[in-house]
């Protein structure tokens, strides 16, 4: 496990989770997704999430910020529960959350150092000259040469892009990361930079993050403890060595199949240094 990220896991263990989720049942007409579903999620962690195609994943991901309601059960974020919150309170909470969607979601008629200023613009009420330096700064932040700022995201690598698009969800200096399949479509090289910068990121700022992902080398490069969906409620939610010893199939076939046991045995798996090539 990378140093930090175990000292991480030994410091946030004992604290008020930043999200606690409980009894959760969510549906869409018949089709029960979640039923009784429960997650703690603590501060300063990298929480991977992960889960057989349709367990409910981005569902998850989408409830707990706001955009999904759920049918029962609770959701308390800093303690506070959502249910309870006016709609300005509630507001206030999502301005401490930081999100990045699977396809990144920048305007496309804007450059970048424009799509960064949107949020500072209209949460922070920045003057746009202001919100536009600190939008490079976010940039820079995310890795992004000066000379990104004004590219349009279809002149951009795909790489590029998730950069961008993380730029975008650090705008606003979120307290909570959810990051969905940040490295799908990024190449073997794109992806383990990605993951690299996460852990630097959280490192340096000491943001929570809510994690999507199917990819195992992100898994084992960038994850403090991973929590599996399954059966419509989380199966366990441990480090990756307890929960690839799960006894379940999925968790079996997923951990220990050909392409998990490749990722834990990658001289930079987490399991030994962290990172891989
Ligand atoms: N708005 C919606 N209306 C109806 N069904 C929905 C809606 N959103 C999601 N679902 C269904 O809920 C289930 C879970 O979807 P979700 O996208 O959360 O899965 P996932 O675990 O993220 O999957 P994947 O790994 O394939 O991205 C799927 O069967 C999906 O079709």
């Amino acid at each position: 496990m990378h140093e930090n990220a175990r000292e991480h896991t030994s410091t946030f263990s004992s604290a008020q989770p930043v999200i606690e989720v409980r009894g959760l049942v969510n549906r869409f007409g018949n089709h029960v997704i979640h039923d009784g579903l429960d997650l703690d999620l603590q501060k300063g962690e990298i929480l991977g999430v992960v889960g057989g195609s349709g367990t409910g994943k981005t569902v998850l991901l989408r409830t707990i910020i706001g955009l999904n309601k759920p049918a029962a059960g609770h959701i308390r974020v800093f303690g506070q529960d959502l249910e309870q919150l006016s709609a300005r309170e509630r507001s206030q909470v999502e301005q401490r959350f930081g999100v990045l969607f699977q396809g990144g979601a920048l305007f496309t008629s804007l450059n970048l150092q424009e799509n960064i200023a949107l949020p500072l613009i209209e949460h922070a009420h920045l003057p746009r000259p202001d919100a536009e330096a600190l939008a490079r700064v976010k940039l820079a932040l995310a890795g992004l040469p000066p000379e990104a700022a004004i590219k349009y995201p279809s002149e951009l690598s795909g790489g590029m892009v998730k950069r961008a698009s993380l730029a975008r969800a650090l705008a606003l200096d979120p307290e909570i990361l959810f990051l969905d399949e940040p490295t799908a479509g990024l190449d073997p090289i794109g992806a383990d930079a990605f993951d690299r910068l996460l852990v630097t990121l959280r490192d340096a700022l000491g943001f929570t993050v809510f994690l999507v992902t199917h990819d195992l080398d992100t898994l084992y490069a960038s994850c403090d403890r991973v929590a599996v969906l399954s059966q419509k409620k989380v199966l366990v939610a441990d480090t990756l060595d307890r929960v690839a010893s799960t006894d379940d199939t999925w968790v079996q076939e997923y951990f220990n199949g050909p392409r998990g046991r490749a990722a834990s045995h990658s001289p930079h798996g987490l399991l030994q240094h962290n990172h891989r090539e």
